[in-house]
């Protein structure tokens, strides 16, 4: 669980500095006035902002998800990873699915008042002239005071109901695309989470736009929108459909590089902390071999007591398996399932262990 939790934080944190710039186009774009547009498209408004504001300008607004992002994915890849395996069948498409669903409705009451504050402070300069946030908390500080509690969650359902969506199509893409391939090298992984990503925010991206602008609404004095369906409708009756897909290219051109970069940095803590023996929680089929240690204890039982010598040692070669200390916990954790009976179980632990260890001081 702590190992999720820490590659959630760093993957999270690279995919941010990677994908930070493209966010404040795509909100810049989103909320600019469709009848006196400042901005001819993404490469255009990514020029002005640069020309008017230099390249800080492009990372206004990032302390937000900077902070909140190690929350959001340690409870994105927690709640994904606990649900995913308690599914009847964990390798499933359906189970990444709901697991993913599940991850999106537990991230979003961290998520909602994080991207409030960003949506805020990247459009500081356009709208509010009179305070000057400091920060996320300053900022969340300052909605707490001018609209009371329920301000800072203002846009919190749009959030779930974008995310469930987003976090279902992020995963199983992702999943999809890696039980494709055997042996995913880097380029093979940064694809598939970037491809993860894009085909994420295409599955919610109507539900994003509206959601940006419940959020940016308070700025002013007086709400536009009075929810969801208001703010859909209005915007519908005054732009069409092209409305809700406002800054979608520049959503798709920061969802690939942001996500590579995460899906690539978690992957990577994964596969160091099992190099390393530290303690994992799988991941994706390939990052564990639960399932070579699986054959093995399957062969055990069928040999009754204990593993056999020649089986165990062609599993190892097989597979590579190293065998450290975190090696024998697995093979006990697993052996639990198949013999449930104590007096069994301990026998076979004993068994399995000293032919663990034969084997390891043989090769
Ligand atoms: N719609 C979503 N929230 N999809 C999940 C993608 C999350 C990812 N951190 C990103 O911002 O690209």
């Amino acid at each position: 669980m702590i190992v999720d939790f820490i590659a959630g934080l760093f993957g999270g944190a690279a995919g941010v500095l990677v994908g930070h710039p493209f966010d404040t186009v795509k909100v810049h774009l989103q909320t600019d006035d469709p009848k006196n547009p400042k901005y001819k498209g993404t490469i255009h408004c990514l020029k002005t902002i640069l020309l008017l504001d230099n390249i800080r300008g492009l990372y206004r607004g990032i302390s937000s998800p900077m902070m909140g992002i190690g929350l959001v994915n340690a409870i994105v890849f927690g709640v994904y990873g606990n649900v995913q395996r308690l599914s009847d069948n964990p390798n499933s498409l359906m189970s990444h699915f709901w697991a993913g669903a599940t991850a999106g409705v537990a991230q979003g009451f961290i998520c909602s008042p994080m991207e409030l504050a960003k949506t805020r402070l990247q459009l500081s300069k356009q709208i509010d002239s009179q305070h000057k946030f400091k920060g996320p908390i300053d900022c969340l500080l300052y909605i707490h005071r001018t609209e009371g509690f329920k301000g800072t969650f203002k846009g919190l359902t749009a959030t779930i109901l974008r995310d469930i969506p987003g976090f279902a199509s992020y995963f199983v893409s992702y999943e999809y695309l890696m039980q494709l391939k055997d042996k995913p090298n880097v380029p093979y992984i940064l694809m598939a989470g970037g491809c993860a990503g894009m085909s994420s925010w295409l599955a919610c991206y109507p539900i994003d736009v509206v959601k940006t602008h419940l959020q940016a609404d308070a700025l002013g004095k007086h709400a536009l929108y009075n929810g969801f369906v208001d703010c859909a409708v209005k915007n519908y009756e005054k732009e069409g459909i092209p409305f809700f897909f406002r800054g979608l290219n520049s959503t798709l051109l920061r969802a690939f590089p942001m996500n590579a970069a995460c899906f690539f940095v978690v992957a990577w803590i994964l596969e160091f902390c099992k190099k390393n023996g530290i303690d994992m929680i799988r991941h994706s089929k390939q990052s564990l071999n639960i399932v070579n240690l699986e054959n093995w204890s399957q062969a055990s039982v069928q040999n009754e007591l204990g593993t056999d010598d020649e089986l165990v040692r062609k599993i190892i070669s097989e597979n590579e398996l190293e065998l450290r200390e975190s090696t024998h916990e697995i093979v006990n954790r697993k052996l639990l399932d198949y013999y449930p009976s104590d007096q069994v179980y301990e026998s076979n632990i004993q068994s399995a262990q000293l032919k663990v260890k034969n084997s390891s001081d043989q090769s």
